[in-house]
């Protein structure tokens, strides 16, 4: 067996206990063996003052986007996607994606993230860097039919099956795949009618964004007479294994629906609070029993992908929401982070326990702004950021080792996303 101990730190258990122990790690399996003291193994990583987590699963991204970071702002959800985004997606190349999830993946593991969900196109290019990145994802192809013609798209809807059926099970298993709508607005109930029980046949899940704003949840009362997550049911697409991204505006009786049939819910605070979409009842939700992920959403509606800052964003706003400080706590928010998108996402990661996927991150604590220790589940909720993250691990295998991405080079992948996203905004403005 080929070996890694994780040695000299602190660990967190998954009830939230924190304990001075070493983690062995098989690597073959990619699992955790033992916590434990007095183990020995081939390697070592040094973890003396600092604390071993669950790896941050980032629930629902579109990480080619870090690309357009910074190109569009300060406009509501309708306005930057129509007047901004999409302009400038429709210019984006099979290597632009691919450049651009090198650079979002190089993001994410240099702030501890070591799974993600991910809505987009060109999607084999981000198969391609996810499988050299070695981290764990859930992806597919985003489909929108509104405004194309039907053969388009008919071969939009088909290309994000034909693409969850394919790609299930890639990069030695750490690829699974959804069939995903990009809305309940922008795909016609027609398509969904067709496809939606072909995905579920083939044991797919479905993944979309719903109830994120009014301008989403206002036409499906108008023209169908029922709430959004209603019309979801009705199209099949609230199952157990099904997760939607946002869930901003739901009612009592949406909260209830979520609960009963087991979808989990993406919550995405930064981009909500950028976008003004409204603020998520998660500490509603939450004491409902659905099941609550967080996410980051694309990089240019959040501006990053580190899900600490998530973290710190579902509290604060939390609370808000709710008017209640003791609102979405710090043992929440980290559940949210750690097992909460895990199990959305299907993966058995989100935990230190033996036998389950050494998924991991380590946070280096000696840093002014970590100090003192009293709660460092408190520290993980509020205090820690990306850069905090000293080691990064998936699947058994170490992807960055004192903040040096051993599968990435980090170098020549920001040198050639700069130039790539220069490009591509020429293409725009020509
Ligand atoms: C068709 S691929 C996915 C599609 O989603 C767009 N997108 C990015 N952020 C959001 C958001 O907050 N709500 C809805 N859609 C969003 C992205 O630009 C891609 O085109
Ligand atoms: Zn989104």
């Amino acid at each position: 067996m080929a070996s890694l101990l994780i040695t000299g730190g602190r660990v967190l258990l998954p009830d939230m206990s924190v304990t001075q122990a070493d983690v062995l790690v098989d690597q073959d399996s990619g699992s955790i063996v033992e916590i434990g003291s007095d183990l020995t193994a081939e390697k070592t990583l040094q973890a003396s003052n600092s604390l071993v987590t669950p790896g941050f699963v980032n629930g629902h991204s579109h990480v080619p986007m870090v690309l357009l970071r910074g190109y569009a702002d300060d406009k509501p959800l309708d306005r930057w996607l129509e007047e901004d985004i999409w302009p400038a997606e429709s210019k984006m190349t099979p290597d632009d994606v691919h450049i651009g999830a090198k650079l979002g993946l190089l993001e994410m593991i240099k702030s501890g993230v070591t799974g993600f969900a991910d809505m987009f196109f060109h999607v084999p290019k981000i198969v391609d860097a996810v499988d050299q990145a070695g981290v764990r994802a859930r992806l597919g192809h985003g489909i929108v039919t509104t405004g194309k013609g039907d053969e388009n798209a008919f071969a939009d809807v088909k290309e994000s099956l034909d693409f969850a059926l394919e790609y299930d099970g890639a990069a030695n298993g750490r690829i699974s795949t959804a069939f995903m709508p990009h809305s309940l607005v922008t795909v016609g109930s027609e398509y969904l009618d067709d496809f939606v029980p072909k995905a579920r046949a083939a044991g797919i899940p479905i993944h979309y964004h719903a109830n994120e704003t009014l301008n989403e949840v206002t036409p499906i009362v108008e023209d169908y007479g029922v709430r959004p997550l209603d019309y979801a049911a009705d199209h099949g697409m609230l199952e157990s294994q099904d997760f939607v991204a946002h869930g901003v505006h739901v009612d009592e009786h949406e909260i209830n629906l979520l609960a009963e049939a087991g979808t989990s819910v993406i919550h995405c605070p930064a981009s909500n609070m950028k976008l003004a979409s409204g603020m998520a009842p998660i500490q509603r939700m939450r004491d409902a029993g659905v099941e609550i992920g967080l996410g980051t959403d694309g990089a240019a509606a959040n501006n990053d992908l580190s899900l600490l800052d998530e973290g710190r964003d579902a509290a604060m706003l939390g609370k808000l929401a709710a008017d209640d400080a003791g609102a979405v706590p710090a043992e929440l928010v980290v559940e949210m982070m750690t097992q909460g998108s895990a199990s959305a996402l299907g993966f058995h990661s989100g935990v230190i326990k033996e036998g389950e996927p050494a998924d991991l991150a380590v946070i280096d604590l000696e840093k002014p702004h970590l100090t003192p220790q009293h709660d460092l589940v408190s520290h993980l909720a509020y205090a820690a950021v990306g850069s905090d993250v000293k080691h990064t691990i998936c699947d058994g295998q170490i992807l960055m080792r004192d903040r040096e991405v051993l599968t990435l080079g980090e170098k020549s992948i920001v040198d050639q996303a700069q130039q790539t996203a220069d490009l591509l905004l020429s293409r725009v403005s020509s």
